[in-house]
């Protein structure tokens, strides 16, 4: 059945309501998500922060509709959503499993377009867009094992571009790069929420991450998950990564953030 949610006269683009999901069933039923109520809004960058196995993967496996969720339920653009939700992408942490080796940077691009039924030319402007948007339209007829771990992640994102999603879901996306590329990447997906509008959902065990990315932290905690707090980030635009991290305002977010999990973990 299909019922819609008053978001449809809001700026939500995302509404999770009272969502559960459970493991096996009858007794060996396991508890992840106990009841998770948030919304994203349209053009929203909004990261989903807790404490190791508090259940973030699996929320976004029911919001992507890899995996039904038990209760509760997930609307987009105020229309109730049963399986994989065709206005989504997703990029995970570990791109090299995600892109395939043999192909180009350009094919693997390409592979999601062939369900979306549009003109050759359209799927090369795609391409070429998305590309020039993670600054690598020189890669376009590389390898990805020809590429920086950091690269390839930027291929991931092009893909998930080249799609245009309403929105985007991110499981961990910088947790295998070092340091300097996770900034470059971050700034990345500034960007992309700034240039195209796009509605970000990301899940980062990184608190500093967290603050410095967010217009919205979603903290989730205990055993089944429930949401602790959702905290409006309302650190000056555009963000930079030397300034906006030497802001008080970032450090008292952050100290916040940390307690609320380490609470929800003791
Ligand atoms: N397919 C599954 N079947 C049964 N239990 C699962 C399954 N997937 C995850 N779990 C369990 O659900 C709990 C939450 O796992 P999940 O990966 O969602 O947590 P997480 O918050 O993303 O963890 P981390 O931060 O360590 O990545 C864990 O106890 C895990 O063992």
């Amino acid at each position: 059945m299909t019922t819609t949610h008053s978001a449809e006269t809001t700026n939500a683009r995302l509404v999770v309501e009272n969502l559960g999901k459970s493991y096996g069933s009858g007794a060996n039923a396991k508890e992840i998500i106990g009841d998770l109520t948030f919304s994203v809004n349209a053009g929203e960058m909004v990261c989903i922060v807790g404490p190791s196995g508090v259940g973030k993967t699996t929320l976004l496996k029911c919001l992507a509709g890899l995996h039904p969720n038990t209760k509760g339920a997930i609307y987009i653009d105020g229309k109730q959503v049963s399986g994989p939700p065709k206005e989504m992408a997703l990029v995970f942490q570990d791109y090299s499993r995600s892109l395939m080796p043999w192909f180009t940077v350009e094919k693997n691009i390409k592979l999601p377009l062939r369900h979306l039924k549009l003109s050759k030319a359209e799927i090369a402007s795609r391409v070429e867009e998305a590309l020039a948007a993670v600054g690598l339209s020189h890669a376009a007829k590389q390898h990805p094992w020809q590429l920086s771990g950091g690269m390839q992640q930027r291929v991931a994102i092009a893909r998930a571009l080249a799609y245009r999603p309403e929105i985007l879901i991110m499981d961990e996306p910088f947790a295998s790069v070092d340091a300097q590329t996770r900034f470059e990447l971050e700034d990345l997906c500034l960007k992309i929420r700034d240039d195209f509008g796009m509605t970000i959902l990301l899940v980062t065990h990184d608190i500093d991450e967290a603050v410095y990315l967010s217009d919205r932290i979603v903290a989730i905690g205990n055993k089944p998950a429930t949401v602790l707090e959702v905290m409006d980030v309302q650190l000056p635009e555009p963000r930079d990564q030397i300034t906006t991290r030497a802001l008080p305002e970032f450090s008292e977010l952050r100290s916040h953030t940390l307690e609320l999990i380490r609470k929800a973990q003791a």
